[in-house]
């Protein structure tokens, strides 16, 4: 079937050099979008050069096909000047490229050949000399040209011709700077009036810039074919075929390991985005959710977070729940704070990260100038830590329309359901003759009770060696010993029941102390098997705070 939108497809392209020993192209395969920008990277020797010359029709692949605007492409002599005229090469070294002895002659060439008159040749002619800025060197012979003149002409040889498509093969090699920037503002024009480009470089910085999709080749075949942003965060793409990562991406992920930057913000493809980042962080020093406020919103969402000193996890768990909420409400700026006054200390001293408490966020958002705002806990339970965060938000209320607060995680009968659902989503598989005991934190608290309730409801919905205790309070380890015994299971698998997988999880459940629940088990005869996933980590749990905040 045509598709109007590809106007260059190969299909399982072969092409050999001698006779079939070895292929240059083995088996090659793509699709260009009609005015999209494409770079094909890839190892010497990968390909690329050869591919282009099919595409003009110099080469003609062994086996496949190749279709130009929808139709394979016709080899007879007529046929060929046809594709030529609209598929122009600009080759990587213009020696091979210019022989005629002036440059006017070199540019109208081609032209001519297409059997345009003398006169309209010359317009043409004059246009692209023009164009190109070629008028002071115009009437020099060609060989007296320099490399950048040169790929100057060569270039205007293609473009004089109008073709659908151009390609270049490694356009700034043997390029100064200087020329290098001249020959990428000149692409830059071409792409901009809905010319295809496609280029082979091994520069990665230009063409996470520069291009729509990358063409990854690897001996002779398509290795991956996908947006820059893609591709280049594919570490092991890139390595099979020799390339580094472009080094604003490196610099991005090195900044976000140091929690200088959100890993949430949208992959930089320049520079320019980069200082950006950096410099919002320099006009605002609040760590976590949105850097940037916008001036016109006057509506932001608070999550608040009990914290961890762990970066793993808190990746995988209090930044994906932040990540997720930014994401269903990119109109709301998003603030984080954390409740745990000794993670925040140590945060500070340790890797010198500021996370704000409850009051310094509030006191932030208010000199924001925020109106309305909603605050979504990430606690598991209503309990103290719930309680007091109402209060350090609420002596703020004068500055606010309005004020509203999610429901901590389990709140409702429905939450406690679909937070078991959420979690046998991913237990789906749990053996009947093994149990998963859950490691809750438990609290003097009112609220403790929602434990006992919950690990009543694993029952009552089917999951009978589900077992939920709590590290601080009832049910307590003694109890979960005595249950598990009497249900005779032949493995224990560990997890916790908080939001991170954090201290609790790495010491009071899988650590090596004899008091440790792991240990405990093991001590009483079970396999035992420590799972570190936080509820955070969990889709379903997220999912839930996001119904939390449209609840509120
Ligand atoms: N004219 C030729 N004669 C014989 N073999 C060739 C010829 N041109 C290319 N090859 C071989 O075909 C394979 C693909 O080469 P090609 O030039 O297409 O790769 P490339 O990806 O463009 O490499 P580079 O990045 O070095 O420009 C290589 O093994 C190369 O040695």
């Amino acid at each position: 079937m045509k598709n109007d939108d590809i106007i260059l497809k190969a299909d399982d392209l072969y092409f050999s050099y001698d006779n079939e020993k070895t292929h240059s192209l083995n088996g090659f395969s793509v699709e260009i979008r009609r005015g999209s920008k494409v770079a094909f990277m890839g190892a010497n020797g990968s390909g690329k050069s050869t591919f282009f010359l099919c595409c003009n029709g110099i080469h003609r692949p062994d086996a496949g096909t190749l279709y130009f605007n929808g139709e394979p492409v016709d080899y007879s002599r007529k046929g060929l000047l046809k594709l030529r005229s609209k598929v122009g090469i600009i080759f990587q070294d213009p020696d091979s490229q210019l022989f005629s002895a002036s440059v006017y002659q070199e540019i109208s060439f081609g032209i001519l050949n297409l059997g345009i008159s003398e006169d309209e040749a010359k317009k043409e002619v004059e246009n692209v000399i023009d164009y190109l800025e070629i008028t002071p060197f115009r009437h020099k012979p060609t060989h007296a040209l320099s490399g950048g003149q040169k790929k100057q002409v060569s270039i205007a040889d293609i473009l004089v011709m109008h073709p659908d498509i151009i390609i270049l093969d490694e356009p700034s090699a043997a390029l100064d700077p200087k020329h290098t920037t001249m020959v990428n503002h000149i692409v830059d024009q071409l792409t901009c009036e809905g010319i295809t480009v496609m280029m082979s470089t091994h520069d990665v910085n230009y063409a996470l810039e520069w291009a729509d999709d990358i063409a990854l080749l690897h001996e002779g075949r398509m290795l991956m074919f996908g947006s820059p942003l893609e591709v280049f965060t594919n570490k092991t793409a890139l390595a099979k075929t020799n390339l580094e990562q472009p080094a604003i991406l490196e610099l991005f992920e090195s900044l976000c390991k140091k929690d200088i930057l959100k890993p949430s913000l949208p992959l930089p493809r320049n520079l320019a985005t980069l200082e950006k980042y950096i410099e919002e962080i320099n006009t605002k020093k609040q760590y976590g959710g949105k850097h940037e406020v916008c001036k016109e919103c006057k509506k932001a969402i608070l999550v608040v977070s009990f914290g961890t000193s762990y970066e793993e996890t808190r990746k995988k768990t209090i930044d994906r729940i932040e990540a997720d909420i930014q994401k269903a409400y990119p109109d709301c700026n998003l603030y984080r704070a954390w409740t745990s006054k000794m993670i925040i200390k140590k945060l500070k001293t340790r890797d010198g990260i500021v996370i704000p408490n409850v009051k310094e966020a509030m006191e932030q958002i208010t000199a924001d100038g925020i109106t309305d705002l909603v605050v979504q806990p990430t606690h598991v339970i209503n309990g103290i830590e719930n309680d007091l965060m109402k209060e350090d938000v609420l002596a703020f209320s004068e500055h606010f329309s309005s004020i509203r607060f999610g429901d901590a995680l389990l709140t409702t009968t429905r939450d406690n359901e679909e937070a078991i659902s959420s979690l046998m989503e991913t237990w789906k598989d749990l053996p009947k003759d093994e149990v998963l005991v859950l490691m809750g934190h438990g609290t003097t608290h009112y609220a403790n009770a929602i434990y006992a309730a919950l690990d009543y409801t694993f029952k009552d919905m089917g999951y009978e060696n589900v077992f939920l205790g709590t590290v601080e309070a009832y049910p307590t380890m003694m109890s979960l010993l005595r249950q598990v015994k009497e249900y005779k299971p032949k493995k224990i698998h560990l997890a916790p029941f908080m939001i991170v997988a954090g201290d609790h999880a790495r010491n009071d459940m899988a650590g090596e102390d004899p008091e440790s629940w792991s240990r405990q088990f093991m001590d009483a005869g079970y396999p035992v098997e420590c799972h570190l996933i936080g509820l955070g980590e969990y889709e379903g749990i997220r999912r839930m705070f996001l119904r939390h905040i449209k609840e509120a």
